[in-house]
């Protein structure tokens, strides 16, 4: 079974799949492969150098993330770009991973946590999906809190996505992370000890 788990930004994605490891759940992270699929002298790094220049590099090699971003964000054919190398990459081995958790132990269910599930369509290729729900309020404090970012510029990042009042349909498992931790803990715990006896 693939549980694909998603959020808003600052929704508390992170804190929930944490949660899920310490429950011996396996996760794939997308966000950590993003990362490593652009590490030096990777195929997707050297697309990224032969189309963006190698002007977005640091001195060591490395993508200056900040740089490529701004190019990015403000040109919507240079983000269709960015992500037409990115993203086949990143669903190659989010699959390789997934398919090597189950392997190992097809009857645990694997998680695979993806911040545009939704958007991207992936949700459509998952078991079940969780979505990790605050109302907008929080998470524009929350968000305003972890970044230290401005209440314009945290609203202006929450609106870039879809709204999560939106996301909500889409969900096998909506978890309430308005109130305290404990409260969050325990509807993980749940929703695993579910998830392991459908499989
Ligand atoms: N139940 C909670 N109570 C209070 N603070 C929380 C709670 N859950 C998460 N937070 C805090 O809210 C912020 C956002 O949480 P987190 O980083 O887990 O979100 P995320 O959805 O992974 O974000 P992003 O998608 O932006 O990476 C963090 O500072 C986190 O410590």
């Amino acid at each position: 079974m693939i549980v694909g788990l998603t959020g808003g930004i600052a929704t508390g994605k992170s804190t929930v799949s944490q949660m899920f490891r310490e429950l011996g759940a396996p996760i794939v992270d997308a966000d950590v492969i993003a990362r490593t699929v652009v590490e030096p002298g990777r195929p997707a790094w050297r697309d990224i150098v032969s189309h963006f220049g190698e002007d977005i590099l640091l001195s060591d090699r490395t993508i200056d993330r900040p740089k490529l971003g701004g190019i990015v964000f403000s040109n919507a054919a240079e983000r269709d770009k960015l992500n037409r190398i990115v993203h086949p990459r990143v669903r190659k081995e989010a699959g390789r991973q997934v398919a090597e958790y189950l392997r190992k132990d097809p009857n645990r269910p694997v998680i695979q946590d993806v911040p545009l599930l939704i958007e991207t369509g992936l949700y459509r290729q998952m078991d079940k999906v969780i979505l990790v729900y605050v109302d907008e309020q929080t998470q524009l404090h929350r968000l305003m809190e972890r970044d230290g970012v401005s209440e314009k510029e945290a609203m202006k990042r929450i609106r870039a996505q879809m709204p999560i009042e939106d996301k909500k349909s889409y969900a096998d498992y909506v978890i309430d992370n308005r109130g305290g931790l404990d409260q969050t803990r325990r509807q993980v715990m749940r929703i695993w000890e579910e998830l392991r006896s459908l499989t």
